[in-house]
């Protein structure tokens, strides 16, 4: 081994006692259970219920109370000591106002604390104190662990807490010591969150979404179909910016772009009032209908005018592309603009609610200057906001196509495959690709567009649009996103998008094993975890597939979506007793959550049981953990014994 590295470390372990005592340290770390893992997917902007779900950590919380106070607590005091956890700021406010006198307050501030303090120590019960202490809030940590330690020193364990209870009280700190502690609890009873994507479009608030995770503890991120397109954007494709900007038209959610990453829509608002009528098919699909009429039609025009734009920007793409094999989607060339009619895979369908006054005829694939204009501006705007720079430099840090983590594949999507199981092929500048090493060169393209934002027209920018919408994209998976006939052509059969042959082919056990196999996992042991997909649970759908082996977690957040699948989204946490899957039932709000102390009621279900329990030794972090020990041994030979 190098032994200026050795050299270098023994400037931080310089006395062969600091050597021993880390090598110790790490070898106990090794040796104690595996931290739960929490995957979530498929958030789609539902900030509230993504809120509700990491509070109690799939249930977790309430869990960890029922297991320590089942014997003293009714159910209501269950309910109300997980609600206050979950959020303290508000629950301490409805708990003070019920109260008449301060005494009756601080006695529940006293009994309170105490019974949080137990909990903590509970659900730290696997971790070091050194990682414990990182979980504590900073200005009470020596009060607390004062409390969770010391307590066995004293004869009279009682009257030692009373009083330093009373302390507390007294100096007017016990609820921001209870708040404190209520996050303290959330965070230990998840270790580290998994996203597995989709964090962005139809619902209103991604942005606060992406504060939270940027504020936790532990996370990465598997990106998501919308997330690249939002990505995209920001890396200077135009046509993924008109498809943002359409989403959110489509869902009433300008207010992401106007108010929240603060872009400029003025101009699109005058480009859409010159040349688009109201049209009831651009109308915002709005959850509470509450918008004024006139509002709506002003949306609906900004809607088709970005739409428009977006047809026009793909035809350039699609012909400088020919491997991408979309010429099919040139549409705008094969309308019959005087029969009002098109052909699309060999069927003619009339169209209806049209609105092509910007379309020259001859050159369909021409912007007006004053489209041209828009979209330059819009760019300009989306690559200096300050806000959106922030988020998306996150996704980039935390996020990747796919991750390998303690044996399981974790995707968004899918792996395309033929109908026989193949992986199939895609060539990209002259090479042919398939399976993980097409996967790698699709996050190389999506890494080199991001790293040069004023690129706006080379492969790498195109290939971000293309994981949104391609054929063999793992984000999307389907031969074709039929956005325009959704618009367009009543007829239904030609919105059906054709999904690729994995989202049947996965239910069998030996696909799953192959794909793992192809990712150098282990088949017996590692699980394909997928978002990307509703699990209509409604008409029977099972989320676990492929005997265990394939878990879809995508129940939907997305309001839109909820009546499909029938519940309010899966999670899955992974714990060192094994897997289990949370079904969860509908959020309606937190008020709600804090006025009835009823739960969201999750239902939980085994997929996989480990044996023996699982130790950080068998983990990916346990893996580093080892090779920092190798390092430290080496440099114990190196340095220290003679
Ligand atoms: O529900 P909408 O807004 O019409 O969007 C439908 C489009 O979204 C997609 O389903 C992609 O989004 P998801 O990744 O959430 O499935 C496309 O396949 C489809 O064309
Ligand atoms: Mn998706």
């Amino acid at each position: 081994m190098d032994t200026k590295l050795l050299d270098l470390l023994a400037e931080k372990y310089d006395s062969e006692e600091k050597v021993v005592t880390e090598i110790i340290k790490l070898e106990a770390i090794l040796n104690l259970p595996k931290g739960t893992e929490h995957f979530v997917s498929d958030l789609h902007g539902e900030y509230q219920a993504f809120q509700h779900v990491l509070r109690n950590g799939s249930g977790n919380v309430k869990e960890k109370i029922k297991d320590l106070f089942k014997d003293e607590f009714s159910e209501k005091e269950i309910d109300e000591l997980a609600t206050l956890v979950y959020y303290p700021e508000e629950k301490l406010q409805l708990v003070k106002d019920h109260f008449n006198n301060d005494q009756e307050l601080n006695e529940w501030y006293g009994e309170t604390i105490e019974h949080m303090i137990k909990l903590i120590s509970f659900a730290s019960f696997k971790y070091t104190r050194s990682k414990l202490r990182k979980a504590l809030p900073k200005q009470f940590v020596y009060i607390i662990e004062e409390l969770l330690y010391k307590t066995e020193e004293f004869t009279n364990k009682k009257k030692y807490y009373s009083k330093i209870y009373q302390q507390i009280i007294s100096l007017g700190q016990a609820d921001k010591l209870i708040i404190g502690l209520a996050y303290t609890t959330q965070r230990l009873v998840v270790d580290h969150l998994h996203v597995v994507g989709d964090i962005y479009d139809r619902g209103p608030e991604p942005d606060k979404i992406m504060d939270a995770l940027i504020n936790y503890h532990s996370v990465d991120i598997q990106w998501g179909n919308h997330d690249v397109l939002w990505i995209g954007a920001f890396a200077g494709s135009k046509v993924c910016l008109a498809n943002i900007i359409r989403i959110c038209a489509r869902y009433d959610n300008l207010d992401i772009i106007e108010d929240v990453y603060g872009i400029n829509l003025r101009p699109l608002l005058n480009l859409a009032e010159k040349y688009y009528d109201s049209n009831p098919v651009f109308m915002p699909k709005s959850s509470t209908n509450a918008l004024p009429e006139n509002e709506k039609i002003q949306i609906s025009k900004i809607h088709q005018a970005i739409a428009m734009i977006q047809f026009k920007l793909e035809m350039p793409i699609i012909k400088r592309r020919p491997n991408f094999n979309m010429s099919e989607r040139l549409l705008l060339e094969k309308l019959d603009y005087d029969k009002k009619q098109i052909t699309i895979h060999g069927k003619t369908y009339p169209l209806e609610n049209t609105c092509f006054a910007t379309v020259n005829q001859e050159q369909p694939d021409q912007l007006l200057e004053e489209e041209r204009e828009v979209i330059d501006k819009l760019l300009f705007s989306v690559q200096h906001s300050e806000k959106l720079a922030r988020h998306m430099k996150f996704l980039m840090k935390k996020g990747s196509l796919y991750l390998k983590y303690n044996g399981n594949l974790l995707i968004h999507g899918c792996i395309p495959i033929d109908e026989h199981g193949k992986m199939e092929k895609m060539t990209i500048e002259n090479k042919t690709l398939a399976g993980r090493d097409l996967l790698d060169v699709f996050e190389q393209y999506l890494r080199e567009a991001f790293a040069h934002p004023e690129k706006t027209d080379d492969l790498a920018t195109d290939m971000v649009w293309y994981l949104w919408t391609g054929e063999y994209s793992s984000l999307f998976g389907k031969r074709e996103m039929t956005t325009f006939e959704r618009y367009f052509i009543k007829d239904k059969e030609a919105h059906v998008e054709k999904k690729n042959p994995y989202y049947y082919l996965r239910e069998k056990e030996e696909t799953c094993r192959q794909i793992l196999k192809e990712f150098d996992l282990n088949p017996d042991q590692g699980h394909i975890i997928n978002g990307h997909t509703p699990v209509k649970e409604i008409s029977g759908e099972n989320p676990v597939k492929a005997n265990g082996k394939m878990i879809v977690i995508d129940g939907s957040f997305s309001k839109a979506y909820q009546s499909a699948t029938g519940i309010a989204g899966y999670t899955l946490l992974y714990n060192s007793y094994g897997m289990q899957l949370v079904a969860h039932k509908l959020f309606h709000s937190k008020e709600d959550v804090l006025q009835n102390g009823t739960d969201v009621l999750s239902v939980k279900r085994l997929v996989d049981k480990e044996l023996v329990r699982k130790k950080i030794l068998e983990t990916n972090v346990g893996e580093s953990l080892l090779q920092e020990v190798s390092m430290l041994k080496k440099l114990m030979e190196y340095r220290y014994i003679k």
